[in-house]
């Protein structure tokens, strides 16, 4: 049986820490995503962000939280655009570039541009491109919300996970046979000869 610990630590109080309280938000498993943009001299510039969410359907928006000393953000603000990327499980190495401070995060990758101009980063899952709709204080970070404006082509591979300060790979799920023959019928595209 997993034996079970409680502390009770407020904030504030001398046993609290920020390493106590990662080490608690880190047994909070997500994604991994770099939202980047272009600046106004035309350089490309991305940080690497856990604290992404789906927010809204009607109308489409999302969020994420960029700390206040971010210089990406900055950029981010000045623009009002800015594309996030969801990484695969390929691009650790990706995440690593993007989640240290750097003057040239972008020197060892490839990158199109979106619609808008934005970079999008080869080899992730699908991108989304988004305006600033709106910035709200979050303690030492912003809460960003932003409207999609383009979705990106989804590619079929794992995604990357960040878990306890590390990362983390899963399997797709499993694909019965009745499901793959329920995606056959579903998506055939040839003539109705069974009637
Ligand atoms: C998996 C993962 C998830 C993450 N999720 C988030 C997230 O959700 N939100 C978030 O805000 N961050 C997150 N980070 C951290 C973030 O990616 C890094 O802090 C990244 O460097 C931020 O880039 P930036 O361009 O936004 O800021 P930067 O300009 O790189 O600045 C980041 C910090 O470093 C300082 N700094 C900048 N340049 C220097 C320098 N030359 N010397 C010393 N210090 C300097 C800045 O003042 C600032 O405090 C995550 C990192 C990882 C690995
Ligand atoms: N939201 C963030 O700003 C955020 C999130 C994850 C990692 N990071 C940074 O990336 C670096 C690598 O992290 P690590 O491998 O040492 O993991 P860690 O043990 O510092 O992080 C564990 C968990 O704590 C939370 N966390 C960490 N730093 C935070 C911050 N500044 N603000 C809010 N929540 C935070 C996140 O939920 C993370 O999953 C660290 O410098 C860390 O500060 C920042």
């Amino acid at each position: 049986m997993t034996q079970r610990t409680s502390t009770r630590t407020p904030y504030g109080s001398a046993e609290f820490d920020s390493r106590q309280f990662r080490t608690a938000m880190g047994q909070f498993c997500t994604g991994v995503t770099v939202i980047t943009t272009l600046g106004p001299d035309g350089g490309p510039v991305g940080f690497a962000c856990q604290s992404f969410a789906a927010l809204s359907l009607d109308p489409p928006l999302v969020l994420f939280c960029p700390m206040k000393t971010s210089r990406s953000w900055k950029v981010i603000e000045e623009t009002g655009k800015f594309c996030v990327n969801i990484l695969s499980n390929r691009q650790q190495d990706v995440s690593a570039a993007f989640g240290a401070p750097g003057d040239d995060k972008f020197a060892n990758i490839t990158w199109d541009p979106s619609p808008a101009g934005l970079p999008v980063i080869r080899h992730g899952l699908t991108w989304v491109e988004c305006d600033v709709e709106s910035v709200t204080d979050g303690g030492d970070h912003h809460i960003v919300i932003g409207r999609a404006l383009t979705l990106g082509e989804v590619l079929q591979d794992k995604p990357l996970l960040f878990y306890r300060g590390g990362y983390l790979s899963t399997e797709h799920p499993r694909v019965t046979p009745a499901q793959a023959e329920l995606e056959n019928f579903l998506t055939w595209t040839g003539g109705d000869t069974w009637l």
